[in-house]
């Protein structure tokens, strides 16, 4: 089959698929191989951004030598063949220290004022998203939180500020690829020989790609749905492709993210995610701790994936 029979073939069979993402150009295509480029040129019309068009083109082609034949019908869902390391990643030298696979309903908080509200609220896992520039505010808040979830039992991870985190003993921190890519090596093995648990942002196959690199604790997965809390770099993700994206991971503790209320939930919790991440639809509600109540109560009553 040539490069524009295997694009056609790809479309016939995933188009349905991945609606409402219109099409992005293709290319540039870096070899000759027809499973490659076809590969490539059908996902940039599914509307995967270059980069995730490219990591899907690469792993079409190592799909299709592994097993010996094309198949149209298939949908890279092995981390060996997008080039990831060793499956689990835990059991790998260089990870990062373990979370719970099912880290559950996850409230990403403005202050330590509602980290301690989600969690006495029963919130099982808690961010404290503290918006600062400002080292003395930050250090403060960040202790407040540590006091406010003791004796809760829920866990907290600190967003941005892993220095501080670490110099106050909090269970773990998130960080986005930004985040990452500013770190040195030396600070990425500084945060892992802390202990504290490393949350990482991603939105699509090359970011996933990247964060497996320091083989973190758990991946986000978003924006699965639109949101207006914060001013994201890429498109809204939508199901098809969180279900891609968990199939593939299923290797880490995944936390899906970006627009999840009370209804979207179980459409959200059926890809495999073993968490649900919230902001408005714990901080925005009327009754935060009613909305908290309904929140796990969907949780618990999803069929297990
Ligand atoms: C659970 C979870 N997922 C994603 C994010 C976003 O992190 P990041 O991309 O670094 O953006 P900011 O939150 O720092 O604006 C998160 N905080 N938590
Ligand atoms: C911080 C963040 N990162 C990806 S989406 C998001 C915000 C999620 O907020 P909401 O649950 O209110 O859509
Ligand atoms: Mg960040």
């Amino acid at each position: 089959m040539n490069a524009q029979q295997i694009e056609t073939a790809i479309l016939a069979a995933h188009g349905g698929r991945f609606d409402g993402h219109p099409p992005v150009k293709a290319g540039p295509f870096h070899d000759d191989d027809p499973v490659y480029r076809g590969a490539k040129a059908a996902c940039a019309a599914l509307g995967f951004i270059e980069v995730d068009a490219e990591c899907l083109g690469r792993a079409w082609q190592a799909m299709t030598r592994r097993l010996g034949r094309f198949d149209a019908s298939a949908w890279p869902g092995t981390p060996a063949d997008f080039g990831l390391r060793d499956f689990p990643p835990q059991a790998r030298a260089d990870a990062f220290a373990p979370c719970p696979v099912a880290l559950g309903l996850y409230a990403v908080l403005p202050d330590a004022e509602w980290v301690g509200r989600a969690a006495r609220a029963g919130i099982p896992t808690v961010q404290l998203r503290f918006k600062s520039d400002d080292e003395s505010a930050i250090a403060r808040e960040i202790d407040a939180a540590i006091a406010a979830v003791a004796g809760t039992g829920a866990l907290l991870f600190i967003n941005d500020h892993w220095r501080q985190a670490i110099a106050a003993g909090a269970y773990g921190v998130h960080l986005g690829q930004e985040d990452l890519d500013a770190l040195t090596a030396q600070e990425v093995q500084e945060l892992r020989a802390s202990g504290l648990r490393l949350g990482v942002s991603t939105h699509g196959y090359a970011e996933m790609v990247r964060a497996d690199a320091v083989s973190p604790s758990y991946l986000a997965l978003g924006a699965v749905f639109p949101t207006t809390l914060k001013k994201m770099a890429t498109a809204p993700q939508g199901l098809a492709r969180l279900n891609d994206y968990a199939r593939l991971m299923r290797g880490y503790p995944l936390v899906a993210i970006g627009g999840i209320d009370a209804d979207r939930l179980p459409q959200a919790l059926a890809s495999g995610v073993g968490s649900i991440a919230v902001v408005r639809a714990f901080v925005g509600a009327e009754d935060p701790e009613a909305a908290a109540r309904a929140l796990m109560a969907h949780m618990q009553a999803a069929p297990e994936a």
